[in-house]
């Protein structure tokens, strides 16, 4: 299996349960829900992508020809010995993600997490699985440790999602760009996740961190 990887970077998980912590980002080439091309944003599945994943020619990117290899490069980017982190991501993950990669972090002390759009497969020997709805999308994920939606979606409301076994949920305003520069404090999806939140207290507020700071 090859693996086709857009990018590799050590930063601070930015979102969800883990913010604020050191982990090693993955970001694989692809995904099934929009080619990765603005003329077809539009009429993509998942149509709000802040994300380029197309291609592997971001830091650090190429492809990797065995799990092996691929471990191998993600456990140089840890900055020592201790038990490591890594977040896969994408474009979509589980379009690459095997049991073999994963095996493969395990044996050089790697804890392995995953987001996901809840479309695809994973492997179950992942440590920890986020899963981001997407618009008509069908969620074939039952059981993941955190569910982490953008809001709002008209096709994909909260309680669409309240049949998914989840440790934690998240409400992630969405960032649709034209509002970049109020991102996130004045930005209307803010205050309209604070509000779903306070109504429906199952919910809580996930801010993309990272943005605010300002690092990768
Ligand atoms: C780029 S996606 C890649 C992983 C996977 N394909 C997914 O959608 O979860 C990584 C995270 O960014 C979030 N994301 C992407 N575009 C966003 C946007 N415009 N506003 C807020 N979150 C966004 C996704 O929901 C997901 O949680
Ligand atoms: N710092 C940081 N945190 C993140 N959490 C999820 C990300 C992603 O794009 O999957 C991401 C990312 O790209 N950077
Ligand atoms: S599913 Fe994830 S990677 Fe694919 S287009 Fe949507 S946000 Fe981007
Ligand atoms: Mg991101």
């Amino acid at each position: 299996m090859t693996y086709s990887v857009k990018e590799m970077f050590y930063t601070l998980q930015g979102e969800g349960f883990h913010s604020g912590r050191p982990a090693v980002f993955c970001r694989f080439t692809g995904c099934n829900l929009w080619s990765g091309r603005e003329q077809d944003r539009a009429k993509a599945v998942c149509s709000f992508c802040d994300t380029d994943f197309v291609g592997t020619d971001g830091q650090n990117g190429g492809k990797f020809k065995t799990a092996e290899d691929l471990a191998t490069r993600i456990r140089s980017f840890w900055p020592n010995d201790s038990l490591g982190f890594v977040v896969f991501t994408g474009g979509e993950p589980g379009l690459q993600l095997d049991d073999a990669l994963i095996k493969a972090m395990h044996k050089l002390n790697i804890e392995c997490a995953v987001e996901s759009n809840g479309t695809v497969a994973l492997p179950d020997n992942l440590d920890w699985v986020c899963i981001s709805p997407k618009g008509r999308s069908e969620v074939i994920i039952e059981r993941c440790d955190e569910l982490k939606l953008v809001y709002p979606q008209a096709e994909a409301p909260p309680e669409r999602f309240d049949h998914i076994k989840s440790k934690y949920r998240f409400l992630s305003p969405i960032n649709d760009w034209t509002e970049q520069s109020l991102y996130p404090a004045k930005q209307v999806s803010t205050r309209q996740c604070i509000d779903y939140c306070l109504a429906n207290p199952k919910w809580s507020l996930s801010l993309q961190t990272h943005k605010i700071i300002n690092i990768d």
